[in-house]
């Protein structure tokens, strides 16, 4: 059995890793924490845990976490990961950050859209970015993978198989994004309240959204070329689930039958990402770690639509593949019912 911590275990990517790693045959939870101080009970902080792990979520030091874990979820926000990591790494543990501190690979470019000068330089560029669908062969054995956003993952899985087989331009890409509320998060926030977000829907940070670099970071690699992506996030009215509806313009006369094939190809024996022929819907995925993709051509134009849930395939979920991979287990274990 794999002795597993979670930080960050008050949060709702925390509670979904939870549910998930219970149900995993291999992983005994043998910590939780929290800066909260007097340790409150798990099934306290998440009722719908009750009954199901006898765990109090504690303030523990990186010390502590190391000498109770060999593996640790990293469910902080960022620039507070960063903080613990190098000791997290340097104490023997493996770490799978949800955060975004290590999936830049320039600490310039993290500067720019995090506001913040990154304090552990070095690894930026160094860590295997979490995507299983793209890079599995990278991840067994890595000691940090850094795990992928939850619009940026949605986005480039729809996007890569036609970006790699050069059938779309890499330039004047238009992502269109709906995120359900607890992309926020748990903390509370003016515009995350449910007066303020219940029955309305609205753009935030256009161009300025921190995932339009990571994004065009792995699209170029995955396409060998510089892409370039305008990314527009949606907060909707629900609870979970990501949208993606993405405008390309295609390079050639292939048809949406062929577009269809070159997905299918590009993601055979991959088993979280379906190729559909309906448009997808986010109740699709609801609760599982699937991204349900397709294409339409209209036109000169290939939209795609790509669908997961933010909190499994976009956060949990992805992060027990990944933890599968770096363990030797089988990518699905404790991920398919
Ligand atoms: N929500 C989502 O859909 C997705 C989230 N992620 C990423 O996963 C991580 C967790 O997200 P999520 O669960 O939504 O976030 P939450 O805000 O729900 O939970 C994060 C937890 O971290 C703790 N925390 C907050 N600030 C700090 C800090 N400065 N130092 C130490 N601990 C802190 C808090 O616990 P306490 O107050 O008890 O200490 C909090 O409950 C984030 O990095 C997020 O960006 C990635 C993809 C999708
Ligand atoms: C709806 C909503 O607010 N979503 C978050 C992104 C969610 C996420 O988890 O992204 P990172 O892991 O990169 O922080 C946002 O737009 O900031």
């Amino acid at each position: 059995m794999v002795k597993v911590a979670i930080l960050g275990a008050t949060g709702y990517a925390a509670l979904e890793l939870i549910k998930i790693l219970l149900a995993h045959p291999e992983v005994e939870i043998t910590a939780l924490t929290t800066r909260q101080e007097g340790s409150p009970h798990v099934q306290t902080i998440h009722p719908s845990l009750h009954g199901r792990l006898d765990l109090t979520c504690d303030n523990l030091t990186t010390d502590e976490i190391c000498q109770k874990a060999d593996v640790v979820f990293c469910a902080l926000p960022h620039k507070a990961s960063m903080e613990v990591i190098p000791q997290l790494l340097a104490g023997g543990c493996k770490v799978v950050d949800l955060s975004a501190d290590y999936r830049l690979n320039d600490p310039g470019v993290y500067e720019q859209w995090y506001g913040e000068v990154h304090t552990d330089p070095t690894r930026l560029g160094n860590t295997v970015y979490g995507l299983p669908e793209i890079w599995s062969d990278r991840i067994p054995g890595s000691e940090l993978v850094a795990n992928p956003g939850c619009y940026t993952s949605t986005s480039i899985l729809g996007l890569a198989p036609l970006i790699a087989g050069g059938h779309i331009e890499p330039t004047g890409i238009f992502i269109d994004a709906k995120s359900g509320i607890s992309g926020a998060g748990r903390g509370p926030k003016l515009t995350t309240l449910y007066p303020e977000c219940n029955e309305s829907v609205a753009a935030y940070s256009v161009g300025r959204h921190r995932h339009t670099p990571e994004i065009n970071q792995i699209l170029s690699e995955v396409g060998g070329c510089q892409v370039e992506v305008v990314f527009t996030p949606h907060l909707m009215p629900m609870d979970r689930g990501i949208l993606c509806s993405m405008y390309t313009k295609l390079k050639s006369a292939i048809t949406e039958d062929e577009l269809l094939d070159v997905m299918r190809k590009y993601y055979s024996g991959k088993p979280f990402v379906r190729i559909v022929e309906h448009l997808p819907a986010t109740k699709d995925v609801t609760g599982s770690n699937f991204c349900d993709i397709t294409v339409r051509r209209v036109g000169d134009n290939a939209i795609i639509f790509s669908c997961t849930d933010n909190l499994i395939k976009g956060a949990a979920g992805v992060a027990v593949q990944n933890f599968n991979l770096v363990c030797g287990f089988e990518e699905t274990m404790g991920l398919l019912p």
